[in-house]
């Protein structure tokens, strides 16, 4: 998609009767001319910067990920989700730095959300804690982590060629990073009034991949502040932007507050495949982005960090990225 014509895409719903979030168009961008080496990928670059800087998401076509793979990771999602209470329970625990962590109690954020969360890169590294039941998970899933970390990499070395500072600019750092992916499971909306599965947040790494069975990934517009329903067609990708790149990238591009609600007519299953640098890798912002208007913005941290931060009395105040935020008065 050219950038005139990514420009031409209005991001703000236009107020509606009953309050509901309008469906709004996510900027397309096409990932297959970023291989190229012409002029294509620089358009693709510059359109991946219009879309970071003004709403912090895009979707992705092209990608290269059989719908088949796709499929087969939301069914192996769906087939966990179904499996007997027995064989989840076993991924249970209340600590957060578990390889392979299972939730079901709607607390905090997951109003009714029921998620698994397990490491995934390196594969071989992690896929041993993943679940044995259903047996196929750890092929379908498996392949699907392998498959979205090649995307994912791609696309963050675009967004540090759109940031100015070049798409080798970490090194083999992003190689090096951390693959998480939340499976998230949501029943089907039955009660008027309890419509939504997931409050909003943000997540914590520098991209977050979004795949999902059917709508109900809302994304707050971050001038209006106003709630737009994503419509993602089943071949696409949705990319949002996280605290970490906001860190990295001294507050040019922003975090991206979403939340998910329930669908009418469905339960409805996510995968979504968040990337940030090693466990005690610190993001700092990028000094080629600091300067006398442009003073630090946010204090180093670490995926550990965060870890840290989780069940910390701040939590119940603050969100981690203004946990990292200097305050211009401190
Ligand atoms: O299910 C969704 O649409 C959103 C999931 C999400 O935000 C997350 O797993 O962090
Ligand atoms: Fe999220």
């Amino acid at each position: 998609m050219s950038a005139a014509l990514l420009s031409s895409i209005s991001l703000v719903p236009p107020p509606v009767p009953n309050g509901e979030p309008e469906p709004v168009q996510m900027p397309v961008i096409d990932f297959s001319k970023l291989q190229q080496t012409d002029g294509s990928r620089l358009a693709v670059i510059r359109d991946v910067e219009t879309a970071c800087r003004e709403i912090g998401c895009f979707q992705v076509i092209n990608h290269g990920i059989s719908k088949s793979v796709m499929e087969r990771a939301l069914s192996a999602a769906n087939d966990f989700f179904e499996s007997p209470a027995q064989s989840k329970a076993e991924f249970m625990s209340p600590d957060i730095t578990k390889p392979v962590r299972y939730d079901c109690s709607n607390e905090g954020i997951n109003k009714s959300r029921s998620y698994l969360k397990h490491y995934a890169h390196p594969l071989e590294e992690w896929i041993k804690f993943w679940p044995r039941e259903p047996p196929s998970y750890r092929i379908k899933m498996g392949q699907y982590a392998v498959e979205i970390r090649r995307v994912a990499l791609c696309l963050m070395h675009a967004i540090l060629q759109s940031l100015g500072l070049g798409q080798a600019y970490l090194g083999t750092k992003l190689e090096e990073g951390i693959q998480l992916l939340a499976v998230n499971s949501y029943p089907q909306l039955t009660q008027p009034g309890v419509t939504l599965g997931l409050a909003p947040h943000s997540d914590y790494g520098f991209i977050t991949i979004l795949l999902p069975s059917c709508p109900g990934l809302e994304v707050m517009d971050p001038k209006t502040k106003v709630w737009m329903s994503v419509q993602q067609p089943a071949d696409t990708l949705h990319v949002h932007i996280g605290d970490h790149l906001e860190a990295l990238s001294n507050g040019k591009y922003r975090t991206v507050v979403h939340r998910a609600v329930l669908h009418s007519e469905n339960s409805r299953v996510s995968i979504a495949s968040i990337h940030g640098l090693a466990m005690n890798e610190k993001v700092r912002s990028a000094e080629e982005l600091v300067d006398e208007q442009n003073p630090v913005m946010y204090k180093e941290s670490s995926f550990r960090d965060f870890l840290d931060f989780l069940p910390s009395k701040e939590t119940k105040n603050k969100s981690y990225i203004d946990s990292l935020r200097i305050d211009a008065a401190e």
